[in-house]
């Protein structure tokens, strides 16, 4: 029960308890910025060590959230970040309610590469998809090459939130996860008079500025 329309969120079942929503997020960013490794921090509270393998297309996991006493369920596209993929990955764009885009902050190509990611998300993805920026690999302070300051600066060019992440850590890792299934349920079940979801306020009072602590 997914894509409908671009809807925000599908509701799967209501009860008078439960209210489940169903949303797509699309990890993506350059090969080896640790998308896979976030997704499995996330889904499984472990880091992947150990040597590279690079994802073949397109694969996904789901995680079950608790937001405001509903459940969220994230289903999460982990896709190639090489170049020969790309044309299977453009594919599932649409389908996408909102996009974890991440670079590496010890890899400045993956950072300069952001912009040409974000012509794609603009050709490819919904209008209304959530997008937001991540700098991966935190915990590697020694070997940093871009600044927290340009991440931060070029998410609020583009008007997106941002944050960096560890996948060795968990360093705001649930937190990327939790805001994006914040707005999205708050954008499917908004009530008139209520106020609005507040995704930039919500993550700055949440973030932890290093990668050096896990949310647990
Ligand atoms: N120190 C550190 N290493 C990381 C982190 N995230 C990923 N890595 C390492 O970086 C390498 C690439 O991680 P992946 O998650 O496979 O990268 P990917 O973005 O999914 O790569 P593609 O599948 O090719 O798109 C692996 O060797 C990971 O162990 C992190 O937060 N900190």
């Amino acid at each position: 029960a997914h894509g409908h329309d671009g809807a925000v969120a599908t509701t799967l079942m209501e009860s008078p308890f439960t209210v489940s929503y169903c949303i797509n997020v699309m990890l993506l960013g350059d090969s080896a910025v640790g998308k896979t490794c976030v997704l499995v921090r996330f889904k499984d509270g472990a880091f992947l060590g150990g040597n590279f393998i690079a994802t073949v297309g397109i694969d996904f996991r789901n995680k079950v959230v608790d937001v405001d006493n509903l459940k969220v369920k994230l289903q999460i596209w982990d896709t190639a970040g090489q170049e020969r993929f790309r044309s299977v990955t453009h594919a599932y764009y649409r389908d996408a309610q909102a996009l974890l885009l991440l670079y590496d902050i010890t890899n400045k190509p993956s950072f300069d590469n952001i912009r040409a990611w974000l012509t794609e998300i603009h050709e490819y993805a919904q209008r209304d998809v959530v997008i937001m920026l991540l700098g991966n690999k935190s915990d590697m302070a020694a070997e940093r090459v871009v600044k927290m300051e340009d991440g931060e600066k070029l998410a609020k060019e583009y008007g997106v939130p941002f944050m960096e992440t560890s996948a060795k850590t968990g360093g705001n890792v649930e937190l990327a996860f939790l805001a994006i299934a914040k707005e999205l349920k708050h954008r499917a079940t908004q009530q008139p008079n209520e106020p609005k979801f507040k995704i930039h306020d919500y993550i700055e009072s949440q973030k932890q500025k290093s990668g050096c602590c896990s949310l647990g």
